[in-house]
């Protein structure tokens, strides 16, 4: 039985479950997201030029994948650290911050950050989507991509001794590439070697989620120990989310303080505000789904920080919780949403 059986691997090492307290369960406080630049409209590539200034905040909250400066959060460890001060003092205790191979994760930092907040950061292991992979990564038979995210939890991950305490996010794309089904397949194995928490990143589309989570199952995958993250912008339709949900994975709304008009990255979505997503989380408890629900922000750009006129990482703490209880939700259910359910999951068998 390996040593994280029973609890929860940080990037300063084993804690017990009951010390998370309070946690996101889809953040990212150091990451670069050039992967996903989308042009700007004919007539903006001024505006995605230009520095961030508040009179084009509008702007780039609109279009916060078209502006390259925005997409390089690795630079705000200063912000992001002052952020995760507010986070503790608004009553947070754990973040996962699932950067993977792809999207520029850095543990050291990870660990730095964790040292001067007193926040636990959970990190994770395995990798992003298709287009970040490597030819090496691409070449890789199952088995050895299987011991790379076994060695990754076991033993630590980029060449250093910090070690990540959950599988994910797993990237996968709309349809979902031979390679990442190989990522997906290790993902199943080594969450069978360790007992360990996986998370998934399912392609831009209503079938992404439930096709990821058969392939895992397929592989021995636990999907009672998995996350469908992103549902906010994959599955709208009630039936087809209580479909999905039957499948048994938690169900996660992670994007949190994005209310835009146009979803870039998909125009025939409309994404869920913020409302929305709590009318949403609603109706999943009153379907007996209160076991199953994680939330959080997935902060993965600098317009969301708070230095940038953003929403920060408290905004669930300070801002959703108290309208999740004015709209019927018990305070019960709030405490197992952001603790109960977490704690469940990133605890190792
Ligand atoms: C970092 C990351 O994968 N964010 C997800 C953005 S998306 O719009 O939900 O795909």
């Amino acid at each position: 039985m390996p040593e994280q059986s029973g609890k929860v691997q940080t990037v300063l090492g084993l804690i017990e479950p009951d010390q998370l307290g309070r946690t996101m369960t889809h953040e990212h406080l150091t990451m670069t997201f050039e992967c996903s630049h989308v042009p700007p409209a004919s007539g903006d590539e001024g505006l995605a030029a230009a520095p961030i200034e508040m009179k084009h905040l509008h702007w780039l909250q609109q279009n916060p994948y078209s502006h390259h400066e925005n997409l390089l959060l690795n630079q705000e460890i200063e912000a992001v650290k002052e952020e995760l001060l507010c986070y503790r003092k608004a009553g947070g205790g754990s973040i996962v911050e699932n950067t993977t191979t792809g999207i520029t994760r850095n543990l050291p930092v990870l660990r730095q950050l964790a040292k001067e907040t007193g926040v636990h950061i959970i990190a994770g292991a395995g990798y992003y989507v298709d287009v970040t992979h490597s030819d090496e990564t691409r070449k890789m038979t199952v088995e050895k991509l299987t011991d790379i995210i076994v060695n990754e939890i076991l033993h630590g991950a980029d060449g250093t001794d910090i070690r990540c305490g959950v599988i994910g996010e797993i990237g996968t794309s709309w349809p979902i590439t031979e390679s990442e089904k190989k990522v997906l397949r290790a993902t199943a194995h080594a969450q069978t070697q360790l007992g360990c928490p996986v998370i998934i990143h399912p392609g831009r589309n209503k079938a992404a989620p439930g096709e990821a989570i058969r392939i895992l199952q397929e592989a021995g995958g636990d999907i009672s120990k998995t996350v469908m993250s992103h549902l906010d912008r994959s599955i709208y339709d009630p039936r087809e989310l209580l479909e999905f949900a039957k499948m048994g994975s938690y169900l996660e709304y992670d994007l949190f303080g994005t209310e835009v008009l146009n979803y870039q990255f998909n125009l025939d979505v409309d994404m869920l505000s913020d409302s929305q997503r709590v009318q949403t989380l609603a109706f999943l408890i009153r379907e007996g789904y209160e076991d199953r629900i994680l939330i959080a922000h997935d902060i993965h750009t600098k317009h969301r920080l708070t230095k940038y006129g953003g929403h920060g990482f408290s905004h669930i703490l300070k801002n959703i919780v108290p309208k999740m209880l004015s709209r019927g939700i018990t305070q019960n259910q709030v405490d197992k949403i952001l603790i109960e359910n977490p704690k469940q999951w990133l605890t190792f068998k």
